[in-house]
């Protein structure tokens, strides 16, 4: 089954009107990479402006609320967004969960109301480095899943980013036989969720993603793409991501 790549970036709370400027050369590497799927998720200030500034790259969320809206304050609904004109959103993120409480059952919400809304999710997945260590890695990214992954999903709106905790913004890699393994585990895990679904969905390795380790992650098997945190806030280092993935 040949799986159309998806390089995406997540800016997190980073980026101004004037980082903008960035996306004119993301959008024309994406241009160059008909055979790939480029976006970016910005903060929801700039989901507007960044079409304004790129039409044509896909740009998305990096949260949604599951409700259709009400008395959630803070919160950013999936009609609010999809009225911006963003494609997508990235939903259960680690910091969101650290930093916010999310549950895997907020996050199946989540995909549920973005899917309703018409738009894609990438759904994040991954254990700490102490999960690791107790070896519980692949039970914790299952677990996650099987709570997360609505039934019936299809890989025409959900995307998977495994993203171990420990390997995000440290500049630490899992190898890529560990990245490997835990993509098949994924996947098989994902087969007895959604049954043959499962084949065509994209699973996007994230954590400390460079033009420098793109070609060797994006060639570990069962990869299908990529979320890139800090690689993502400028054309200078995110392009290369971009070509590397084109590349495969
Ligand atoms: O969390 C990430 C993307 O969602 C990865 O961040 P870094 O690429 O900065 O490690």
């Amino acid at each position: 089954m040949t799986r159309r790549k998806l390089i995406a970036g997540n800016w997190k709370m980073n980026g101004d009107l004037a980082s903008l400027a960035e996306l004119g050369g993301i959008a024309i590497a994406a241009q160059n990479a008909p055979g790939i799927d480029v976006a970016i998720a910005v903060p929801a200030t700039l989901i507007a402006p960044a079409i304004a500034a790129a039409p044509g790259l896909s740009i998305g969320a990096q949260d949604v609320h599951w409700s259709a809206k009400g008395a959630h304050t803070g919160c950013i609904s999936v009609a609010m967004i999809a009225e911006a004109k963003a494609e997508f959103s990235i939903i259960g993120h680690s910091e969101r969960r650290a930093d916010n409480g999310e549950t895997d059952a907020q996050v199946k919400s989540k995909a549920e109301a973005l899917h309703a809304g018409g738009l894609d999710a990438i759904l994040c997945v991954g254990e700490t480095l102490d999960e690791r260590d107790a070896g519980q890695a692949v039970a914790v990214v299952t677990g996650q899943l099987a709570a997360s992954v609505p039934e019936g999903a299809a890989a025409d709106w959900l995307s998977i980013a495994y993203e171990p905790v420990w390997a995000i913004g440290t500049g630490r890699t899992p190898t890529v036989s560990d990245v490997a393994a835990m993509h098949e585990a994924i996947r098989t895990k994902l087969r007895e969720l959604i049954g043959a679904e499962a084949d065509a969905m994209r699973l996007l390795y994230g954590g400390s993603v460079t033009g420098d380790n793109a070609t060797e992650l994006l060639g570990a098997s069962d990869v299908d793409g990529a979320l890139v945190g800090g690689a993502s806030l400028t054309a200078a280092k995110f392009v290369p991501i971009v070509e590397a993935g084109a590349r495969l």
